[in-house]
């Protein structure tokens, strides 16, 4: 495990058996594209589960066929699902299929290949962004630059409350996006090891982008 240093309640790691055995088949180099977008999809929506727990709701009166009751439903506009392109659009119809009625923002994003660093080149955010709980997801976190960079526009256009949702975490962007965004909690399917000289997760799945779109 890489060597760094992070409070450890910024992470919240899936702790299921189907998480484990979805997980196994993803990181399988021999997975297919159409498998693979699959298993993206599944993982995604038991992430946003877990990380939606809180969602605000109202009480409501209900009428079953039987008689009255109270129940609750979800405030309206208090969500936003923000992509981070590519790799992140494999998540998104998942945390949907959870919360439909979510708005979405998108971020467009790629790391260059010597540097590591995140290059951004497209953004469009919803009406009211500034005042929706935003789930950042994107598939892989791993020296947190892209995660930061769009971490950083979305405090920029005012929104508060900013959540992270991986499937492969390493430390060492567990550990940049801590340090940077003490407030911003972070759900992963995975916790690797650490990065090779290359910045890619070690186990890890390899190109997440490329593992969906097939485009080795
Ligand atoms: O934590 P980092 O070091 O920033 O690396 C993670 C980023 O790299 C990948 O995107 P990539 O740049 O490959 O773009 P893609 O989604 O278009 O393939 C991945 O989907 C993250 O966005
Ligand atoms: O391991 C990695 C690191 C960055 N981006 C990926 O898609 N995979
Ligand atoms: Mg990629």
């Amino acid at each position: 495990m890489a060597n760094v240093t992070y409070d450890k309640n910024c992470l919240t790691v899936l702790d299921h058996p189907l998480v484990g055995h979805k997980m196994t088949i993803l990181r399988d180099e021999s997975t297919a594209p159409a498998h693979f977008r699959k298993l993206v999809h599944e993982l995604a929506a038991l992430e946003a589960y877990e990380a939606t727990r809180d969602l605000p709701t109202m009480q409501v009166q209900v009428k079953t066929p039987i008689c009255e009751t109270e129940g609750v439903r979800l405030k309206e506009d208090t969500l936003a699902v923000v992509p981070i392109l590519r790799a992140g659009m494999g998540m998104l119809e998942g945390v949907l299929s959870v919360v439909p009625s979510a708005a979405v923002g998108v971020l467009g994003m790629e790391r260059d290949e010597e540097t590591h660093e995140p290059h951004s080149y497209y953004a469009k955010m919803p009406q009211g962004i500034e005042n929706r709980m935003a789930l950042v997801i994107d598939p892989m976190l791993a020296t947190g630059g892209s995660a930061l960079a769009a971490i950083k526009y979305l405090r920029e256009a005012g929104v508060k409350d900013i959540r992270l949702l991986v499937m492969v975490a390493a430390p060492e962007g567990v550990a940049a996006v801590n340090a940077a965004e003490p407030d911003v909690h972070i759900w992963a399917c995975a916790l690797d090891e650490g990065l090779n000289d290359a910045a890619y997760i070690v186990p890890g799945l390899g190109d997440a982008g490329d593992r969906i779109f097939g485009t080795v």
